[in-house]
């Protein structure tokens, strides 16, 4: 059966595929194939592979008789998966409806089917979903535990914001910070940076206004052993600038849209020296300039602005993308 592949050459294959087993990103489902010197490795979400992999279609062996969704069906539904949880993103009732049948029907390890009903909302980015297949009526259809690169998140999507789209971004930001440093995840969520980040060796602040994602991060930050290393704060992260005023080496500003109004609240907790991640969505004509200019103008003469990367993270809609500032912040004596 064609599935997505990630093909490398077979000396190079064992480290791809113990990178894509961390990152959770093989489709147990399907047999690795080798061929003419390549590794074909099946994987479940194309779009989250690391950028520096090169992924095809390839005929695969399946390892069982499974039925996908798309057999069901006879088309290729979109689709989420998020732990056991399946997510989609339907208008037409009764396609959402067929979709759901189908994926509870197929072999796809699921306990849950949920539609998008609302767009993110308000400040905690929450959005409501509606539930099309409750397949364990004991358990909250929307809470499942999710794994990424070695760590798992419990997370319920009614109660808090989650993408498992941001994976491959995630630890491309996680794989930078070093042992000892001060990292403050200003918009934390339910920890997917800052877990991995404290994983890593780091000093961790995480701050969100969102209770419930607090209570999620230290449920997350004990499940992954490095609670001792992170501190936690509920409540708008400007409160927390006398209490860690030039103290963060590394600052993760997660949340597009708004975070370069925070620019001011950023120049306060920078130390010395600080990597700012200042994520954003933007029009594609100047997708980096409101960051830029925000963090520029918040730093006046006291900081030196130098920009490392300019990185598009996905496209997030026609003409718009989801887009990550690294900059630098250099204290000027
Ligand atoms: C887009 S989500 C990102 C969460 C997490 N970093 C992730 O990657 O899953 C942004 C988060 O910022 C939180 N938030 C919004 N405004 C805030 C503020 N003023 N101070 C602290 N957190 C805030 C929201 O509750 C939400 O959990």
């Amino acid at each position: 059966m064609m599935r997505p592949c990630v093909v490398v050459p077979r000396e190079s294959g064992e480290a791809t595929r113990q990178r894509l087993a961390e990152a959770d990103l093989i489709d147990q489902a399907f047999g690795i194939e080798v061929a003419d010197g390549d590794l074909f490795i099946p994987v479940t979400d194309p779009e989250s592979v690391p950028a520096d992999m090169a992924v095809t279609e390839r005929d695969v062996p399946s390892r069982t008789p499974q039925r996908t969704p798309a057999d069901l069906l006879g088309y290729e539904p979109t689709y989420e998966r998020l732990g056991d949880v399946v997510l989609v993103d339907e208008d037409d009732p009764d396609r959402a409806a067929e979709i759901a049948d189908a994926v509870v029907e197929s072999d796809i390890p699921v306990r849950s089917v949920l539609n998008r009903d609302s767009k993110v909302k308000g400040e905690t980015r929450v959005r409501d979903w509606e539930v099309l297949a409750d397949e364990d009526g004991d358990r909250s259809p929307t809470e499942t535990v999710h794994r990424e690169y070695g760590h798992e998140f419990v997370v319920d999507v009614d109660e808090v914001y989650f993408s498992p789209r941001l994976a491959t971004e995630r630890n491309r930001v996680v794989e930078q910070v070093e042992p000892g440093e001060h990292a403050l995840d200003m918009f934390a969520g339910v920890g997917p940076y800052a877990i991995p980040m404290a994983s890593a060796g780091a000093e961790v602040v995480a701050c969100d206004i969102n209770p419930d994602a607090i209570a999620y991060l230290e449920e997350n930050a004990e499940r992954n052993a490095v609670a001792d290393r992170i501190t936690t704060h509920v409540g708008d992260v400007r409160e927390l600038t006398a209490e860690y005023a030039g103290w963060a080496d590394r600052l993760v500003m997660n949340l597009p849209h708004t975070a370069a109004e925070f620019a001011d609240a950023a120049v306060a907790f920078a130390g010395e020296s600080c990597v700012v991640h200042l994520y954003d969505i933007q029009h594609e004509d100047a997708p980096f300039e409101r960051a830029t200019t925000a963090l520029e103008t918040a730093a006046g003469d006291e900081y030196a602005v130098t920009v490392l990367e300019e990185r598009v993270v996905r496209s997030y809609a026609p003409h718009e993308l989801n887009v990550c500032l690294d900059a630098r912040l250099d204290r000027i004596d």
